[in-house]
This record gives C-alpha cells, sequence and structure tokens, in this order.
C-alpha cells in the first residue's frame, strides 16, 4: 500500500488525545452516537447532492450498518452516504472541531428539507476514547474519485494511502483499547442504538439485523396520527404504564424548529414532581433523559419527546436556563399546552373532568407559577362539588330561586368557581355567617364552602348538604396553596372552610325564648352548656349551644368542633414554615346541638342525678363519660385526636359498651 501523505493533524494544543480520551466526555459511548449520526448525515447529503443536480448515479436503500469483529477487536460503522474525497478527507477529518457541517448546510439547505445532524462537539475524533486505532476507508459519490484509506493511532499523526473501497460510502474501523472490550457485545451496540439512535431516519442493522427503529412519530404532522398511534408510541416509550390522559403535539419551525409529543401522564403518588420526564432528541438522534431547562417547571412531570435544534447543547445547564430561545420555547409549550387543555375543556368536557384529579396538579401548580398560563387556562378550572344537577325535572316556568340551581354544569359533579357562585348567589345572600370574623367581610352572596377531606369532614358537608348548601371538595396537596391563591385573586371572595363557622341556615332560629327551669334558675341550654363545661374541664375550648338543622334530628352530629377559618390558617401555616405537622390547637368551638335526642337524654339524666346525689353518682359517672365521648367524636372529624386521645377514647369506648350491656 503506498502512503500518498503522513503529516501531524492541524490542532492548537499537542495533547488533545489524552484529554479527548479523559474528560472530553465522561460518557464515552456517546462515541457511537457522533459516528452513526456523521453516517445518517452522510447520506442526507448525498440526498442533497442529489437533489442539486450534482450527483445522478443511484442512490439506492440508505443503510449503516454495524460490525463486530472479537478476534481483531475491532467495530466498524458503514454508511452507503457521500463519502469523502483526498481533498475532503484532508480538509474535515484533518482539522479538529472543524466542522462542515455549516458550510453544507449553507450551500444546499436552500433546495431541500434535509437536516443536518451535527452541532454535538467534536464528532468524528469522539472515537478516540474507545480506540487505540482509527480507520477510514470512503470513496466519493463525485465520478472519478478515487478511495482514500485514513488511519491515525491516537497520536497526532496520521497516514493517509489508497483504499481498496469500492463501493460508495464511508466505513469508520475501530479498533477498541482494552478496557473498552464492552463495545464488541453485541447486547451493548444494541442498546446503545436503541438508546441513541432508534428514531433515527435510517435503517441501522447489527451484523445484518435491523436493531432500530426509525419511525419518529413527532416529526410527522399531527393529521397523519390517529389516537391509537400516540397511544401506542407511549406504550414504545413506557411500556407497563398506564395510558396518558392526554397529548400535545408540538410542531412549529418558526421562531424556532420544535417538534414533540408531550403526553399527560396519570399521577403516582411517588412521581418526584420537581424531576423532568422528557426526553430531549436533536434532530432524532437522542440527547439526554431530561430537558428540565426547556420544560416550562409545572409540567416538568410531562412525558414524551422534544426535539429541536434550536436548544444549544454545548453550553452548561445554568447557560441553558438563561438562553433566550430555550426560554421562549418553554413559553411556547406552556401556552400550546393551555390551548390543548381549553379545546378538551370545550370538545369533551367528559374527558376533562374524568382526567381532572390528575390534570389539576398542573394546571393549579401553573397558575401559581405563571402568570400568562394562569390568565389562559383559570376559566377552565373545576372543582368537585357536593351539587348534582336535578335529574332532568320537567322545566318549571317559576322565576327565581330555582332558576339559580339550573345550570350549565353536566352531570357530573364538577364546577367551576363562577358557575358556584352564580348558582347559589341568591341563596347565600340570604343566609349569614352565624358570627364574624372582621367588620369588612366580603358579601355573604359571594362564600364559597368548602372541605378538603371528604371522609372525616362527612358530618360538617352531611349538615350544609341537608341545607342544600354547597360544598366544592379542595382536597388535594397543592389547594392549601391555591385557596390562598385564589383569594388573592378574587379579594370579593371568601373561602370558609366546612368546620371553620357555621352559617346561619344551618340553625334552627326560634324567636320564642326558651323556658327556664325553675328549680336552677337555667334554660336548657344553659343548663347543656353547663354539662360539657363541668364534664370535660377544659377552659381553653369554647362551649356553644345550638339547635341544628337538619331532615332528621339523627342526621344531625351531636357535637361538632369549629376552627376559625383565619386561625387554621395560621396554624397551618407556622407549621409549614417549620416544617412540622399541624398540631390540633387546644383553643376550640364545641358546638352541642340541643336538638339531637342524645344530648336530650344526657340532659335529662343530669337532671335526674342532681337530686339527691352525694359525691359522683352513677348517672354522673354516665354523663361525664358520655360527654367526653361526644366531644372526642367531633374532635375525631377534624381530626383533632392524637395517639393519647386515640387510647383514651378506645378504653372509653369499651367502657360505655360494657355499661349498656350490664343494664
Ligand atoms: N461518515 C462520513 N461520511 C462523510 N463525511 C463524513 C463522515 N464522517 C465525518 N465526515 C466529515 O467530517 C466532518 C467532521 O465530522 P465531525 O463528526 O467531527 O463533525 P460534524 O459531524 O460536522 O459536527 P459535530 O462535531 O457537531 O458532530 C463532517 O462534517 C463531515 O464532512
Amino acid at each position: 500500500m503506498t502512503v500518498l501523505e503522513q503529516g501531524n493533524i492541524t490542532i492548537h494544543t499537542e495533547n488533545i488525545f489524552p484529554i479527548i480520551k479523559k474528560s472530553l466526555y465522561t460518557d464515552h459511548e456517546i462515541f457511537l452516537r457522533e459516528l452513526i449520526s456523521n453516517g445518517v448525515d452522510a447520506i442526507g447529503k448525498l440526498k442533497m447532492v442529489s437533489f442539486a443536480g450534482e450527483f445522478s448515479g443511484e442512490i439506492g436503500e440508505p443503510a449503516i450498518q454495524i460490525s463486530i469483529d472479537k478476534d481483531k477487536k475491532t467495530l466498524s460503522i458503514s454508511d452507503n452516504g457521500i463519502g469523502m474525497s483526498l481533498d475532503e478527507v484532508k480538509k474535515y477529518i484533518n482539522q479538529v472541531a472543524f466542522s462542515s457541517a455549516e458550510e453544507f448546510i449553507e450551500k444546499y439547505q436552500k433546495n431541500s428539507d434535509q437536516q443536518i445532524i451535527g452541532h454535538f462537539g467534536l464528532g468524528f475524533y469522539s472515537s478516540f476514547m474507545v480506540a487505540s486505532l482509527v480507520e477510514i476507508d470512503t470513496l466519493s459519490c463525485r465520478d472519478g474519485s478515487t478511495p482514500v484509506h485514513w488511519s491515525c493511532d491516537g497520536s497526532p499523526s496520521f497516514e493517509i494511502s489508497e483504499s481498496s473501497r469500492t463501493e460508495r460510502g464511508t466505513t469508520i474501523t475501530l479498533t477498541l483499547q482494552d478496557e473498552e472490550a464492552e463495545y464488541l457485545e453485541p447486547a451493548r451496540i444494541k442498546q446503545l442504538v436503541k438508546t441513541y439512535c432508534d428514531f433515527m431516519p435510517v435503517a441501522i442493522s447489527l451484523d445484518g439485523e435491523v436493531i432500530n427503529k426509525q419511525k419518529a412519530p413527532w416529526k410527522e404532522s399531527p393529521q397523519n396520527l390517529t389516537k391509537e398511534d400516540y397511544l401506542e408510541f407511549y406504550r414504545y416509550l413506557y411500556p407497563f404504564e398506564e395510558d396518558p390522559l392526554l397529548w400535545v403535539h408540538l410542531n412549529t419551525d418558526y421562531p424556532f424548529a420544535l417538534n414533540g409529543i408531550l403526553y399527560f401522564p396519570k399521577l403516582r403518588p411517588d412521581l418526584d414532581l420537581t424531576k423532568g420526564q422528557a426526553k430531549l432528541f436533536c434532530n432524532q438522534v437522542f440527547v439526554s433523559d431530561r430537558c428540565d431547562e426547556v420544560i416550562p417547571k409545572f409540567l416538568l412531570p410531562l412525558r414524551g419527546v422534544i426535539d429541536s435544534t434550536d436548544i444549544p447543547l454545548n453550553v452548561s445547564r445554568s447557560a441553558l436556563t438563561s438562553d433566550r430561545t430555550v426560554r421562549r420555547i418553554s413559553d411556547y409549550i406552556s401556552k400550546k399546552v393551555g390551548d390543548r387543555l381549553k379545546e378538551l375543556y370545550h370538545d369533551d368536557r367528559e374527558a376533562y373532568t374524568k382526567g381532572w384529579e390528575d390534570l389539576s396538579t398542573f394546571i393549579k401548580f401553573g397558575c401559581l407559577n405563571d402568570d400568562k398560563f394562569k390568565k389562559q387556562i383559570e376559566d377552565i378550572i373545576i372543582y368537585r362539588t357536593t351539587f348534582t344537577a336535578p335529574p332532568a325535572a320537567p322545566e318549571s316556568t317559576d322565576e327565581g330561586n330555582d332558576d339559580a340551581w339550573k345550570s350549565a354544569t353536566p352531570s357530573l359533579p364538577y364546577t367551576t368557581l363562577n358557575e358556584y357562585l352564580e348558582r347559589n348567589k341568591e341563596r347565600h345572600a340570604k343566609s349569614a355567617p352565624a358570627t364574624t370574623e372582621s367588620e369588612n367581610e366580603p358579601k355573604y352572596e359571594n362564600r364559597v364552602f368548602y372541605a378538603t377531606d371528604e371522609a372525616s369532614q362527612a358530618p360538617y358537608i352531611q349538615l350544609h348538604k341537608s341545607q342544600g348548601l354547597e360544598v366544592l371538595f379542595l382536597d388535594s396537596f397543592i389547594d392549601t396553596h391555591f385557596v390562598s391563591f385564589l383569594e388573592r385573586e378574587h379579594s370579593d371572595i371568601k373561602f370558609s372552610r366546612v368546620d371553620a363557622e357555621l352559617d346561619s341556615s344551618l340553625i334552627q332560629s326560634d324567636d320564642t325564648p326558651e323556658i327556664i327551669d325553675p328549680n336552677t334558675n337555667k334554660t336548657r341550654s344553659e343548663q347543656i352548656q353547663e354539662i360539657f363545661t363541668t364534664a370535660l374541664n377544659k377552659p381553653k375550648v369554647t362551649i356553644r349551644t345550638e339547635s341544628l338543622k337538619g331532615d332528621n334530628t339523627q342526621s344531625t352530629p351531636p357535637a361538632m368542633v369549629l376552627l376559625p377559618e383565619f386561625m387554621r390558617r395560621m396554624r397551618e401555616m407556622s407549621a409549614m414554615m417549620q416544617q412540622q405537622a399541624v398540631e390540633f390547637p387546644e383553643e376550640h368551638i364545641l358546638v352541642v346541638n340541643t336538638a339531637h335526642p342524645l344530648i336530650q337524654n344526657l340532659a335529662n339524666i343530669n337532671k335526674g342525678s342532681i337530686v339527691g346525689a352525694e359525691g359522683n353518682s352513677p348517672n354522673q359517672d354516665l354523663v361525664n363519660l358520655v360527654c367526653h365521648h361526644i366531644y372526642d367524636l367531633a374532635l375525631m372529624a377534624q381530626k383533632g385526636v392524637n395517639a393519647d386521645g386515640m387510647n383514651a377514647f378506645v378504653e372509653r369506648s369499651n367502657q360505655v359498651l360494657t355499661k349498656l350491656t350490664e343494664r
């Protein structure tokens, strides 16, 4: 073999190879991505040259072939692309980091939509991270070209000779370093191709078998994809996972190039909302498993693919965050997601409602974080409600209150805030809180009753429902912040948790004064209050008596613990700041329901025990026991019972049952 040329590679640093080997890429494996990308580029370039009329031969079936020779310790990557002439090898290969890509784009891209993969950095030279000898055999597509063999053993000197190659294209043969023998394993190569090159638009085969998928659905036009195509792609990316709720196909060329499909996954409780889930591609080449800088913060859990050639890939992550284009891409994504959500809300409210539990986390987090997004979607925030649209009752022609209950709300128990307020306006305006917290109360008609825990607050919810008061559920982890946010946004609306105060409409208002017992000189209510005050002996608990309304007296609770809204929130806030669990405050209100038969009985027993009792009569003991029990049950609805309280409660329950069975 005649050596045509020997020389030193034009580099600025003599010792660039050790640098490439050790520190350029910590991930040695990316050499394969770089070499395959070059092959795909070469195929793309051939097409462009042909398109420009500069190549008249057969392009053939584009292909990249990888082969392994374990004995020789070589790995080779072949393409049937444009190939290189002697001058091109000298120019493109011998000048480190000299990328011909840009020059090429300038010349040909005007004529074609072919894209050039590149801009990844050192490209071809990354092969020196794993190889002790790199050889190129190439034959240019230009007529009359001679094949070229180039070799370099990792020192800055290279050798060029004539190659025996007869077919157009390029083969890169790496003789692997001993410590890089893993790249002689077919399984490892398959895995790398799957990771980095799965969606590259050329068939890549390993020893004859095609090992990449090739089709990148995100590059397709959305009109050409069916629902099943999107789902199939999701299942391909995330096997064994539940299907996504919804997806957004991003597809734009201007003012930046961006393609991608983002999926709203079903949220699992263990999901880390701060960790990005979308994969970043550049021209169908996998770049990274995360692209947190590009995805808006509140959309980080979205899955799928983002592909853009306008995202700078050779800069640090922090530089990426402040990059103008990246910020614009991020805004664009948030806008598109907002559009998609609105579309779903208007076109298929049932599907929107069904997915709401999961969607709401994104939407609420987005409202808290992104003003533009908030403005875009604030009208499509919905709340689960206790309101159920009356079953298609015959249309009443009566004007008035009932009309407020006829609303556009579909039968699913979800409503928007506006719908809620509109529906309840008159009802709320008529009633008022039994106690008011401050002078500057917003108008009563703008009150919103809400619950944060359907199970434990069930008695309170039931009480409201039975009096026709509609309760919204704000029960996700983000809702504590969200309620404050809503109040900031709508200063005329007052949010009141069902256990914060008793609305006057829940209380029996009886104008006739209560009869005073001549023996004690007290009304029955006063007596009941006294019974509880004595039995509980808790000076910090304010005991109030009320006669609660209900469908029947048994359906209302015998007692309720109230915790004023402002007080509860203060405690929640300070607990959050100190990162502690919220402890139930000793100061709270116990409302004893004088209408409940249990309370009536208690008053009667107590009355009996006063007469002639010396010390504690058995009746007195029973009254004490039952008072504590009623109080504990009320506390439980507020989750106000700690471990000691729970032990005492269980013990007392057993005592009560024992007493019952003794009779
Ligand atoms: N398989 C190939 N077929 C034809 N030309 C190639 C091939 N591999 C490399 N080249 C030429 O060598 C040049 C340098 O390649 P290299 O991989 O270093 O950089 P690049 O692909 O242009 O950009 P980047 O450094 O971002 O990867 C390419 O631009 C191309 O002209």
